[in-house]
């Protein structure tokens, strides 16, 4: 029998794909209605803007991760490095956003299941969120490259129905319905508030990247660029995405969709009446699930670690069942008793968001860099990044506030 000590390194491919699939998901949907009010011109430099800062956001967790023992999570490293305080603000937020966003993918998971197979098989929307719930948990509990294989294959299904879905649409775009020349430039800042924290949370995956470190035995060099790839093939999905959109329905449009509190499916019937062809929409359609099916297990790998690490599970098949079952019984319970709170969740996501994937991780590497004068990584622009990035947040934080009070005006 031969013992081999040194572990074979996934290839990076896996790595940027569940960064990609966690990253592009239900959030992809909320941004032509949430830039309606900056439009096109604005929203590239937002989508940019955001992407930077969360890709940053995203190396400084890694910078701060391999100072710790494989398998570290956020609750030991924010432990550790800013006391017990910001530990139990950072704790609170993470299981928060986790949680909700996999109470959401539950609740629209189920909500696509029920519309797609009510004709075949007489099942309710709570049972269909049950299945698809019973599923993915099974999955996460099985391994990580488990994982993903799953988000690798979902990726690439995800390209292909994307391009023949949005392909005709996008030799469509019309110049004048991209750029309009009747917007005062003036009235763009509340609008650009009021979108950046669906923005953030449309770049978020930041709960990957303990399990990735994990993943990938400390090696920072596969992470770094899992990350980049990743989060870079979403920014490019999400720019395409905006053309297509925002060059096909006129800005007008968008106030319908928003007075029809700006679900998926308002969006997805805008789009309809600017297609001609049924498969179009069927290919939207599967597009779409498969964004959902990839952010849920990404979400999910990213709580289960950090619940195994919380309550030191064990990583055998009882200790990952323990973990599987405190990860996903209470959203299952809730998507079970209120199935239809999807797009609420994600707005709330957002805020929570701020904190644990962008000012946490600015703090913990200024702690970091004080407490080890080594590190085998560090992520860039130096102490001025920090600064910046905790500004970044900070805006994010301040205009959901400001929305949630009612202050900021929705384009309408
Ligand atoms: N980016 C994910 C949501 C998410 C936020 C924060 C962390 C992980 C995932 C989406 O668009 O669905």
């Amino acid at each position: 029998m031969s013992i081999n000590p040194i572990k074979k390194i996934p290839s990076l491919l896996g790595g940027s794909m569940i960064i990609a699939g966690t990253t592009i998901g239900a959030g992809m949907f909320s941004i032509p209605i949430v830039t309606a009010g900056v439009w096109f011109n604005g929203s590239v430099f937002l989508l940019i803007y955001t992407w930077a800062c969360m890709l940053i956001s995203g190396l400084m967790i890694l910078e701060v991760n391999l100072h710790y023992s494989v398998g570290a999570s956020f609750y030991r490293m924010t432990k550790d490095l800013l006391g017990r305080i910001w530990s139990c603000i950072n704790g609170l937020s993470i299981a928060f956003v986790l949680y909700i966003l996999i109470y959401a993918y539950i609740s629209a998971g189920s909500s696509i299941i029920f519309n797609t197979f009510s004709g075949i098989f007489n099942v309710s929307q709570s049972a269909a969120g049950m299945c698809f719930s019973v599923v993915v948990a099974f999955i996460v509990w099985l391994s990580t490259r488990m994982v993903d294989r799953l988000s690798t294959f979902l990726i690439g299904a995800m390209v292909i129905t994307f391009i023949l879905s949005v392909g005709q649409l996008f030799f469509r775009v019309e110049t004048a319905i991209l750029f309009p020349q009747n917007i005062e430039p003036t009235q763009y800042l509340p609008y650009a508030l009021i979108s950046l924290p669906y923005l953030l949370s449309s770049f978020g995956y930041h709960g990957n990247v303990p399990s990735l470190v994990k993943y990938y035995h400390k090696n920072s060099d596969c992470v770094v660029k899992s990350l980049f790839f990743g989060t870079l093939m979403a920014l490019i999905i999400y720019l395409i995405w905006q053309y297509v959109i925002q060059g096909n329905i006129p800005r007008e449009s968008f106030k319908q969709v928003i007075t029809e509190g700006g679900n998926i499916s308002s969006l997805l019937k805008q789009i309809d009446s600017f297609s001609d062809t049924d498969i179009t929409r069927q290919l939207l359609n599967a597009f779409s699930y498969m964004a959902l099916v990839s952010s849920f297990l990404g979400v999910s790998l990213g709580l289960f670690d950090y619940i195994s690490d919380f309550f030191s599970f064990s990583d055998d098949s009882w200790g990952r069942t323990k973990s599987a079952l405190v990860t996903f019984l209470p959203p299952t319970v809730a998507a079970f008793f209120f199935p239809d709170g999807f797009l609420y969740a994600i707005g709330f996501a957002g805020l929570a968001a701020t904190l644990w994937a962008v000012i946490i991780p600015a703090l913990m590497v200024r702690a970091s860099r004080l407490r080890f004068k080594k590190s085998v990584y560090q992520a860039p622009g130096g102490k001025i990044m920090i600064y910046f990035i905790i500004f970044f947040g900070l805006i994010n934080a301040v205009s959901q506030i400001l929305s949630l009070a009612g202050v900021l005006p929705i384009y309408q």
